[in-house]
């Protein structure tokens, strides 16, 4: 895959906590317009390895280019939305003031800031609950919460960890739908799952396990590869499990 043009680029990345090395030699490119699902066991450095991304840590070893820029890069910031695996949300706070709050951390103020606060809460289905208290959302309003907070200042490049945990099926597939948008205006999105049939809906899958990436390619390539009938079939093989 052609590596000039491609949104992520990460080469040879590396990551040890002390003696554990949690991230294992992981090249990566990730094109424009891609949805990217990692996908893996628990402890399988998802999470680590979307925090390198983010700039939310340093790798050990390796670089990554976001954009074709050398990260860690403070001017990124702009060109991208993260959504964290547990909420950092301001619960004794309404949702519109949480949103009123990170819009004006990205400059968004004024009629702008409220229309574009509007615009986000329509897409987690919100709309009717902007002015509740975050301490009395449940847990899946809470995710799609932040998941409009990653979305308000439009970023070229989306970074989600987990981000339908806790959200029925019916919510799931709306939100999907959103993200099926987003990819339309040309937004690339990164999305570490552990749901089956959500890792169907990526472009091209990363199967991590163990800190390393043991594949990658579209969900059907993955199973032609192994003749397997599902991606969770499929990872089994490529685990040699
Ligand atoms: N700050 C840290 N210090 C020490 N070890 C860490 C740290 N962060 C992560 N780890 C370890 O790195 C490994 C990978 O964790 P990570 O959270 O990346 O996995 P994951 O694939 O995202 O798992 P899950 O699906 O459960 O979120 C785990 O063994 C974890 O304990």
């Amino acid at each position: 895959m052609e590596q000039s043009k491609a949104v992520v680029a990460m080469q040879h990345i590396s990551k040890s906590f002390g003696k554990q090395q949690v991230l294992k030699d992981i090249h990566l490119n990730i094109q424009e317009g891609e949805i990217f699902g990692l996908l893996g066991p628990s402890g399988a450095g998802k999470t680590t390895l979307v925090k390198q991304l983010v700039g939310l840590d340093l790798p050990s070893s390796g670089e990554i280019y976001l954009f074709q820029e050398k990260m860690p890069a403070l001017k990124l910031i702009e060109r991208v939305g993260y959504m964290a695996q547990s909420d950092a949300l301001y619960e004794e706070l309404s949702a519109k003031e949480n949103l009123q709050f990170f819009a004006s951390l990205y400059g968004l103020k004024g009629k702008k800031q409220q229309q574009r606060i509007n615009e986000v809460m329509e897409i987690v289905q919100l709309t009717d609950h902007l002015t509740k208290l975050v301490s009395n959302y449940s847990g899946g309003m809470k995710r799609r919460l932040s998941l409009a907070i990653s979305l308000l200042h439009k970023p070229r490049l989306l970074i989600l960890d987990e981000p339908t945990v806790g959200i029925d099926p019916v919510l799931r597939k709306s939100i999907w739908k959103a993200f099926d948008n987003l990819k339309k205006n040309g937004t690339t999105i990164i999305v570490t799952t552990h749901v089956m049939d959500e890792a169907e809906k990526c472009d091209r899958l990363g199967l991590m396990r163990n800190g390393s990436l043991i594949a990658v390619g579209t969900p059907k390539e993955l199973k032609q590869q192994t003749n397997s009938e599902s991606i969770e079939e499929a990872f089994l093989v490529y685990g040699g499990v």
